[in-house]
């Protein structure tokens, strides 16, 4: 199947949790770890993220340093990476700030139990792909991004939508920060949550880095996907 290379960019406490129980953004990482994912963002074809990031975040994912905008530009490619959101009902607000900011396209990818009226709003703000029954079918979905010619695909989050990703093979690396807090919290959310594999069935990586960062660690993960 052709799809893009994908990895994983996410910032977890010393816990494992990316965020609180509340599921509001917290600054878990520093403006170092910030510039890094800001580069990464700068190299990606697409960035995307679980309609939970952005009703909980309201994440813009435009790339901040000016300079890495004027290369882009310069060599062709829209200032921004296409922005995706994975969204089965259509419920990505219509004044979301990966609308309101930034420049290039946007993709809303829903399923076909999407409410039309709702499909028909967000059409107007971003190309919509249909992908899947009840909910978005990532294996497709992929499958679309690659034939637009979407060949690196960042993915931010959240910990459901890696759940999908992971488990359905299609993550090829994971970068990780992991910051000097403690969070806690059964219900706080995890770097991957969703179903969890089972004992005898785990996800195998290889450690590809590790570095210290600011307070934190970077790991550096290559997923041995079967
Ligand atoms: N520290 C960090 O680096 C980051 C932290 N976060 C945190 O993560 C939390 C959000 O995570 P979470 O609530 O899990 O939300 P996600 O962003 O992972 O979005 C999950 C939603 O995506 C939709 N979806 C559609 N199809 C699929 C599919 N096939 N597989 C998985 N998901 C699918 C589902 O909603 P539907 O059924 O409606 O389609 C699902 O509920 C927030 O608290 C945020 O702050 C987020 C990003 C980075
Ligand atoms: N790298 C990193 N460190 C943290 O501490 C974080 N909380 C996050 N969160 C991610 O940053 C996104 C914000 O994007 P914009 O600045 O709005 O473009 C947010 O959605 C998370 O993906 N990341």
């Amino acid at each position: 199947m052709n799809r893009p290379f994908t990895f994983i960019n996410s910032a977890m406490s010393a816990d494992g949790k990316i965020s609180t129980r509340e599921r509001k953004q917290v600054r878990i990482s520093g403006d170092i770890d910030f510039d890094r994912m800001d580069e990464l963002r700068a190299s990606s074809d697409a960035i995307m993220v679980g309609v939970g990031t952005v009703l909980a975040d309201d994440p813009s994912l435009t790339i901040k340093s000016q300079s890495r905008r004027d290369v882009r530009k310069s060599a062709g490619f829209d200032e921004d990476p296409i922005r995706i959101v994975v969204d089965s009902k259509a419920r990505t607000p219509l004044d979301a700030d990966i609308f309101k900011k930034g420049t290039g396209m946007r993709i809303v990818a829903v399923s076909i139990s999407a409410p039309k009226g709702k499909v028909d709003a967000l059409s107007e703000k971003a190309t919509i792909i249909t992908a899947g029954d009840e909910k978005v079918d990532l294996v497709l979905l992929m499958g679309q991004l690659s034939s637009m010619g979407i060949q690196r695909l960042m993915v931010e989050g959240g910990a459901t939508l890696n759940w999908g990703l992971l488990s359905n093979g299609l993550v090829d690396e994971v970068f990780s920060f992991i910051g000097n807090i403690f969070i806690g919290g059964n219900s706080s959310p995890t770097l991957v949550d969703g179903e969890g594999f089972i004992k005898g069935n785990l996800l195998p990586l290889e450690l590809i880095s590790s570095e210290t960062m600011e307070e934190g660690v970077l790991l550096k993960w290559k997923v041995l996907n079967k």
